[in-house]
């Protein structure tokens, strides 16, 4: 499995703002957006193009397009942060939910919304959640987009734990990852440190919803 870690002054500074705990919620989404902006970027670098003719006011020329523009899924809620910014880069896409929450004790994800295509074989699809920690979420929203077809998933996240990075290589699903980093490992609630909390909360406010 493929992990790509963008390592960019850009991205490292605004990942610093997402750590950083006294960034209030409209600073952190901010940071988000634009994190999620650098990572897409990078995580499409290979995606299909085909070349057509246009006509420039001067002269004929060759252009390029999107071949066959790919399913974003934003894994709710943390994932909504990210949807915005990667509907920017590629307003060809469409878009695909998952929702899902792991629970505070056994940290096994919940899935309460499952909005995808019936079928997504040849398709790209792009998964968007800030967090890999425990890999347990990313693994449940990958099956469902695998057992629809896909052979060609791409994971963008802001951070990721070795353990999660583990979870999903061992699961033998066809994806990559793009990431700002991967950290030094979870902690005895599954967080991961250093971390930056909880990208739900700190983008949308703590509440218990089940
Ligand atoms: O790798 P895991 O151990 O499964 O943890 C990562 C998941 O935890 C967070 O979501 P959370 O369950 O907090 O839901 P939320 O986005 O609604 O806050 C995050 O956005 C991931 O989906
Ligand atoms: O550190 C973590 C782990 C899971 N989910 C988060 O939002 N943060
Ligand atoms: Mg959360």
């Amino acid at each position: 499995m493929d992990v790509h870690v963008v390592e960019h002054p850009l991205a490292a500074a605004r990942l610093t703002v997402m750590r950083d705990e006294r960034s209030d919620s409209v600073v952190f989404r901010a940071a988000l957006h634009e994190l999620t902006t650098l990572l897409v970027y990078e995580a499409t670098r290979d995606i299909d193009a085909e070349r057509f003719e246009i006509r420039t006011p001067v002269a004929a020329t060759t252009g390029v397009r999107l071949a066959n523009p790919p399913l974003l899924v934003p894994v709710l809620r943390a994932g909504l942060g990210m949807a915005d910014a990667a509907h920017r880069l590629l307003p060809e896409a469409t878009m695909g939910f998952v929702g899902l929450a792991r629970d505070e004790e056994t940290h096994e994800p919940r899935a309460y919304m499952e909005s995808l295509p019936e079928d997504l074989t040849g398709r790209r699809v792009v998964v968007l959640d800030p967090m890999v920690a425990t890999g347990g979420s990313l693994l449940r929203c990958c099956e469902m987009i695998a057992e629809r077809g896909c052979t060609d998933i791409s994971v963008v996240c802001v951070l990721a734990a070795p353990e999660g990075i583990r979870k999903l290589e061992e699961s033998g699903l066809p994806l990559t990852v793009t990431t700002a980093s991967v950290d030094e490992g979870l902690n005895e609630a599954a967080y991961i440190v250093p971390g930056l909390g909880d990208a739900g909360d700190r983008q949308f406010g703590h509440y218990r919803r089940f």
